[in-house]
């Protein structure tokens, strides 16, 4: 049966991203994948559109598609704006009306780019660590929130809330997650001081018993953030909430050489599933065609697993990234002496040309 699958290119690199993931999906078209695509506003480009970050139709074709392919959305023209219009609240809004509260973000180091990250090349060879994100929920989501007078100044605050039944779901996906890799979790919280990470704790702990098989570690977030520096090799699964997920998985990108090799599938109880590299929409390098497409076909290939059944054509999309990396191919981000500099347009056609 045809599947539907939404694009949403978003802001800043998000569409030169996207329009190299679309090239791949199109060549697996031709090759017998059965999708039908439709692309649809989210971000800076739908308030411009519409005044609002998550219009009602791209909302509406995000619950009815198989999958949603995104980009990254954002940028410095919007940070003035009343909160609510923020582009970075559609991706919320988003990801919450989905529910998709499972964000799976694979750090992984190819081999050939060992020499790129700013470790030492022993320190991250052969790397292979799953970071599982809540993404519903947390200081993210938390009310109250908001800026306030309060005794004649300003005051900014936030919400860090979790619910036993919100930490029990991620737990049980960390560790079925661990059961078809290295049976190893480590939980990360800052139970030393935050309520919410104590019962974040109890609750991991309590599924834990669940699962005898699997080795279950607890580590404190700062550091975690240490560890993941100093010694990466000692994690496999690594479950923690919203905020720490998201601060984490990012530096745990440069172990692989760059934030743009970072792919991600957030999903919901029935494996439907978002999908969006880990990076946000780089002002910086926009439009210029210097942004790394791969962290984005490699989101293509987490949507043609976990959520169309395409298991052979995600092993052939992750096979010919392997294979461009090997052929030399490097964009900014990962270049290293000895590499054929390449733009976003370029390392799209090499991974074409390697499918
Ligand atoms: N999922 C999303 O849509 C996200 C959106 N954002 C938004 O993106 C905007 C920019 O945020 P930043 O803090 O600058 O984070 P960022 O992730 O966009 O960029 C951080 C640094 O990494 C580089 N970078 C990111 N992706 C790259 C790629 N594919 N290839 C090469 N280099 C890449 C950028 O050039 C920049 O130097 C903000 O408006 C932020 O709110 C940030 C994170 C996630
Ligand atoms: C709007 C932010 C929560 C996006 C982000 O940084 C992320 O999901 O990694
Ligand atoms: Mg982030």
């Amino acid at each position: 049966m045809t599947k539907k699958v939404l694009l949403l290119p978003g802001d800043g690199i998000g569409p030169e991203i996207m329009a190299q993931a679309v090239r791949v999906l199109d060549l697996l078209k031709k090759d017998g994948l059965k999708i039908e695509t439709e692309s649809a506003l989210i971000g800076g480009c739908a308030v411009d559109a519409t005044g609002k970050p998550l219009p009602e139709e791209t909302l509406k074709l995000a619950l009815t598609a198989d999958a949603v392919l995104l980009a990254s959305v954002g940028g410095p023209k919007y940070d003035t704006l009343p909160r609510e219009q923020r582009p970075e609240r559609g991706l919320l809004a988003i990801r919450k009306a989905m529910n998709v509260f499972a964000n799976l973000r694979p750090a992984i180091v190819y081999e050939e780019l060992s020499g790129a990250s700013t470790l030492k090349p022993d320190v991250v060879a052969n790397l292979d660590i799953l970071i599982i994100r809540e993404l519903v929920g947390d200081i993210y989501f938390g009310e109250p929130r908001g800026i306030e007078v309060r005794n004649g100044e300003r005051v900014g605050f936030n919400t860090m809330i979790y619910s036993e039944s919100e930490i029990r779901r991620i737990a049980h996906v960390a560790f079925q997650s661990a059961r078809k890799r290295n049976k190893k979790v480590c939980s990360v919280d800052k139970m030393n001081v935050l309520e919410s990470t104590q019962l974040w704790r109890d609750v991991v702990t309590e599924v834990g018993k669940e699962y005898p098989d699997v080795e279950l570690s607890h580590m404190l977030v700062d550091n975690a953030a240490m560890q993941l520096i100093r010694n990466p090799k000692q994690f496999d699964v690594m479950v923690t909430g919203n905020i720490f997920g998201d601060i984490l998985s990012d530096a745990a990108s440069m172990l692989t050489g760059s934030i743009g090799m970072l792919p991600s599938a957030s999903l919901d109880e029935n494996g439907k599933g978002l999908y969006e590299p880990i990076h946000g929409s780089a002002p910086d390098i926009a439009g210029k065609n210097l942004a790394n497409p791969l962290a984005q076909i490699l989101s293509v290939a987490m949507m043609l697993r976990f959520s169309l059944g395409e298991e052979a054509m995600a092993d052939r999309v992750e096979a010919a990234v392997k294979k461009v990396l090997a052929q030399g191919y490097r964009t900014g981000d990962i270049f290293t002496e000895g590499g054929k500099r390449v733009g976003t347009v370029e390392m799209g056609d090499a991974v074409i040309a390697a499918l």
